[in-house]
């Protein structure tokens, strides 16, 4: 049952596929029981096979769902997902300033898992400038925190670092997902808290590619358990109780047969797990 008072924003693009972006970003908040409002910045035209293509919104179009939202709701956690363009990211931003919508989780979304650019390039410096020093809490992939923090990684030394150069840009805390170490047995995620605490989550790799929407089931889930608790310990003893259990059979056998997708099994294991923590 959702708790209607609890209530999280997701500002990202939408998947008519169902398995990433806003689909995943609701489904993912509302199985946490937390009421989810979405700002919709671009429409993708999207399924498991790839990205055919995408609109970003206009401006006036982007700040008056941010107007309705923030006249009428209360939002006690937000996350970015994909932001599409310059101008997106910068009307993402003067609106993030503008309104008190709790703490911001940045999914830095760039490239879709099927290759398509959901972020121009030359949006990059702008998320890097403007938005990061915005964040609570970012969540990178490998690729994105490479790109982000202006290094190759090559394993959890290069993660480390990674980790405490985009700390250095201003975000206080960072997650790493190790989800595209595709030749490691695991998939680890780094975790550098904002006192410089830090520890890593592993858990065995699902031998898939059907990985469509990880990283949004991931980062929708802090900003939920963030809407609740108000701050990052309960989130990350959520993720990391999560990450350290077996896959039930039932996801392990979905792997093979079905089309279900790793996001969607995350999406069951993150909320299978209750509010039991
Ligand atoms: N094949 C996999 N097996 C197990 N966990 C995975 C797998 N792929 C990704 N994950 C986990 O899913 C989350 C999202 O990671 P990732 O897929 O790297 O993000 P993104 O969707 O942003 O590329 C991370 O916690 C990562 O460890
Ligand atoms: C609208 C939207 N947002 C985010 C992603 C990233 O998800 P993934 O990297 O799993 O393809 C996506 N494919 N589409």
């Amino acid at each position: 049952m959702v708790n209607e008072t609890v209530q999280a924003l997701t500002i990202a693009g939408t998947d008519s596929g169902g398995g990433a972006g806003v689909m995943a970003d609701i489904k993912t908040m509302q199985m946490r029981h937390v009421f989810s409002a979405a700002v919709v910045v671009a429409v993708t035209a999207q399924n498991t096979i790839g990205v055919q293509d995408f609109m970003a919104m206009p401006k006036k179009m982007i700040d008056e769902q941010f107007a309705s939202v923030a006249d009428d709701l209360k939002i006690r956690a937000c996350k970015t997902g994909m932001l599409a363009d310059v101008p997106t990211v910068e009307a993402v931003v003067e609106n993030l300033k503008k309104y008190d919508l709790g703490p911001l989780t940045v999914d830095p979304v760039m490239i879709a898992k099927g290759g398509a650019r959901l972020l121009s390039e030359d949006a990059i410096a702008t998320v890097r400038e403007q938005l990061l020093p915005l964040a609570d809490i970012l969540t990178p992939n490998l690729p994105e925190a490479e790109e982000l923090a202006g290094m190759t990684i090559n394993g959890r030394d290069d993660m480390i670092m990674a980790a405490k150069k985009l700390q250095a840009m201003g975000v206080k805390n960072v997650l790493i997902k190790g989800g595209h170490q595709v030749e490691s047995k695991e998939s680890s995620d780094f975790i550098l808290l904002e006192n410089g605490d830090s520890f890593w989550v592993s858990s065995p790799r699902v031998d898939t590619k059907r990985t469509h929407g990880t990283g949004d089931t991931l980062s929708s889930c802090i900003t939920a358990e963030l809407a609740k608790a108000g701050s990052l310990k309960r989130p990350f003893a959520l993720v990391k109780n999560t990450y350290q259990q077996p896959l039930p059979m039932a996801f392990r056998l979905a792997t093979v047969t079905g089309r279900s997708t790793t996001g969607q099994r995350l999406m069951r294991r993150v909320t299978s797990n209750g509010d039991g923590i």
